[in-house]
């Protein structure tokens, strides 16, 4: 791990992580680090140990070997200050349907000790933020998938971390509300500064000067942009280069 005040500068530090499931490995000696406002993609197929390095930041697993640090605050020996510093959308929505927005929201606030006053006003900078401010007193129910999963974001957004962990978080929308929720988050790291560290399986969800961090099988098998990637492998496409670093054998689908 690097220096103390790198290591602040860091929303993201993972060093030499590995995990296994009851004797399965899945994550073999991961390393990550993400600088405040950058936005990486953490690609990898079904199955490559995605959800496995979330739940290990988020410490919904414990037991593994290797250090993670955000905002240079380590998650198990400061674990308050850590997780202050994380929001995360998983791949299950998680809210409450038969709630409007803002009492999903307001709940959140509670839950990080805020006051009932405290929370209405930092969701509504984060519904502005997300374009549904108007919709704040609208059952989550009679949204649709792509705004829901933006309801999320600014739930994840209002005790302001500077990581926002999103793990496949366009599951189950169409292309349009995909693409939206991609420049969303784009827009979150270039204007709040926030990291952004984007898991899917979908290739076609990398947009050009992303970092790409391609997962499988729980090794990190690239690190870098995807243009560099590419002319380093000396193929035209991404997915081109995805099938080399995996052998051809399974494809993030395009
Ligand atoms: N609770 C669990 N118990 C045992 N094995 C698990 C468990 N969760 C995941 N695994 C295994 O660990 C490996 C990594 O799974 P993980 O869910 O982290 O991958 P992923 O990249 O998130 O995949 P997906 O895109 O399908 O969500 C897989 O081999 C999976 O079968």
């Amino acid at each position: 791990m690097s220096e103390a005040n790198d290591a602040a500068a860091l929303a993201l530090e993972v060093g030499g992580l590995s995990f296994a499931y009851a004797g399965r490995p899945a994550l073999d000696d991961v390393s990550l680090a993400v600088k405040a406002g950058e936005f990486v993609v953490l690609l990898g197929p079904n199955g490559a140990g995605k959800t496995t390095l979330f739940s290990l930041i988020t410490r919904l697993h414990d037991r593994r070997r290797g250090e993670i640090r955000i905002g240079g605050f380590d998650v198990r020996r400061q674990a308050v200050q850590a997780h202050a510093r994380i929001g995360a959308v998983f791949q299950q929505p998680t809210l409450d349907l038969d709630l409007s927005v803002m009492q999903n929201l307001a709940y959140h606030g509670a839950l990080h000790g805020m006051s009932s006053g405290e929370a209405k006003r930092r969701a509504l900078v984060q519904l502005e933020r997300v374009g549904l401010a108007d919709q704040r007193r609208t059952r989550v129910r009679r949204l649709s998938g792509g705004q829901r999963r933006r309801v999320e974001i600014a739930r994840g957004l209002m005790h302001e971390p500077r990581l926002l962990l999103l793990d496949e978080p366009t599951v189950g929308l169409d292309i349009a509300s995909r693409r939206d929720l991609v420049e969303h988050a784009h827009r979150l790291c270039a204007e709040a500064g926030v990291a952004v560290l984007w898991a899917t399986h979908l290739i076609d969800e990398v947009r050009p000067g992303d970092r790409v961090a391609v997962l499988h099988r729980g090794r990190l098998l690239a690190d870098e942009h995807g243009e560099t990637l590419t002319a380093r492998l000396g193929v035209e496409t991404l997915g081109e280069a995805f099938d080399r670093l995996v052998g051809g054998k399974e494809t993030a689908c395009e």
